[in-house]
């Protein structure tokens, strides 16, 4: 049902990623509202790219990211269609709160820096995290000009830790694998890393000229070092878009036990020839996974590693149990409580 909303402008929505599956979502009472994607989000408004425009929009109680496709008319975003994909993740500092980092991602290049050691730790959980999403993980390895040597012991390690994972190397410095990763930056694309790990320098080089033109938005910390402070949608000059988000020093997980065992699918692979079928790879009898770490066909680490996110995640679900759980109570007790003065009241 598109009748009411105007016809928009398709080349340009189509290269912000608009399609006829996203028009066909369109409620028919969008009267006078246009298409657009979220590009930017703020305290209080966000940022929607038009067909012909980017307008400042109130969100109007909308809990958006970046990503998301609204219809915005008037200067308000009047609705939101419902997300193909989300990039979540689970708040730090023991809030067990998701956070929608972006929405409708194709493609979550997980930025893995050369050159401070591999965190293999680290690129599991950015997996879990991407595959969860619904998007396709690549693991982009930067740096590569800082340490010729590490190179290839990197890419074995990585071979174990990111399983049917794409992993590409490369360097700004000297362009080699730029042009992979250009490949491999599908549809929306998401830069995820730690701080420093080279994602904005190469959110420039994909960006080529345009960044400038854009005006991608930097913040100078008190280091003088260029840190990325928002999440910013901006066109690919070959199409697609490509989100650069701020460094993601410490992810949590949360319902992401799909993305766990898509990451861990070796693991799992092996966890089903296990003789009890809610084996703990533990200390049970008859663990295949355990049998593969005696044999040396799976690293001690790498199961350490599943075990770990796995446990994290049911932590993090029991409590969101338990908040729930209180908030429900303190609703009752609020209840009973106005419950009570009702009566008291009518009683008078
Ligand atoms: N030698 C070398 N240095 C690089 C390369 N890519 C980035 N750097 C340097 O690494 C530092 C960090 O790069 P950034 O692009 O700012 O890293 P970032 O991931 O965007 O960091 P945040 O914005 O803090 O999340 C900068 O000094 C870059 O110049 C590379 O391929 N080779
Ligand atoms: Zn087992």
């Amino acid at each position: 049902m598109l009748a009411a909303v105007p016809t928009p402008d398709h080349t340009t929505l189509t290269r912000y990623g608009w399609d006829d599956a996203w028009a066909a979502l369109v409620p028919g009472s969008a009267d006078g509202a246009a298409p657009g994607r979220v590009a930017r989000v703020d305290r209080g408004r966000v940022d929607v790219l038009t067909a012909d425009d980017r307008v400042h929009a109130d969100p109007r109680g909308h809990a958006l990211a970046v990503g998301d496709w609204v219809l915005v008319g008037d200067g308000t975003v009047t609705a939101v269609l419902p997300r193909r994909t989300a990039l979540v993740r689970a708040t730090v500092s023991g809030r067990s709160d998701a956070q929608v980092l972006a929405a409708n991602v194709d493609t979550v290049l997980v930025t893995v820096p050369l050159d401070t050691g591999l965190r293999t730790g680290r690129v599991e959980r950015l997996l879990a995290l991407a595959w969860e999403s619904g998007a396709t993980p690549v693991v982009v390895l930067t740096k590569i000009d800082r340490d010729g040597e590490a190179l290839v012991d990197a890419l074995g390690d990585l071979a174990v830790a990111a399983p049917g994972v794409d992993v590409v190397p490369v360097s700004a410095v000297t362009g080699d694998g730029l042009a992979e990763v250009a490949a491999a930056a599908r549809g929306t694309t998401v830069l995820v890393g730690p701080s420093g790990a080279g994602k904005s320098t190469l959110a420039n080089a994909l960006l080529g000229a345009e960044t400038m033109a854009t005006g991608a938005v930097r913040a100078v910390d008190g280091k003088g070092r260029h840190t990325t402070v928002h999440r910013e949608l901006l066109p690919l000059p070959g199409g697609g878009v490509l989100v650069d988000t701020p460094g993601l020093r410490a992810v949590g997980v949360r319902d992401a036990a799909e993305g766990i065992d898509r990451a861990f699918a070796d693991v799992v692979e092996l966890a089903e020839a296990c003789r009890f079928a809610d084996c703990a790879h533990d200390r049970e009898p008859g663990c295949a996974v355990q049998d593969a770490v005696g044999g040396g066909t799976l690293p001690a680490r790498r199961l350490e590693a599943y075990r770990k996110l796995v446990r994290e995640d049911e932590w993090a679900a029991a409590r969101t149990d338990a908040r729930l759980a209180a908030e429900r109570r303190g609703r009752w007790k609020q209840v009973t409580k106005d419950q009570r003065a009702a009566y008291r009241a009518r009683g008078r």
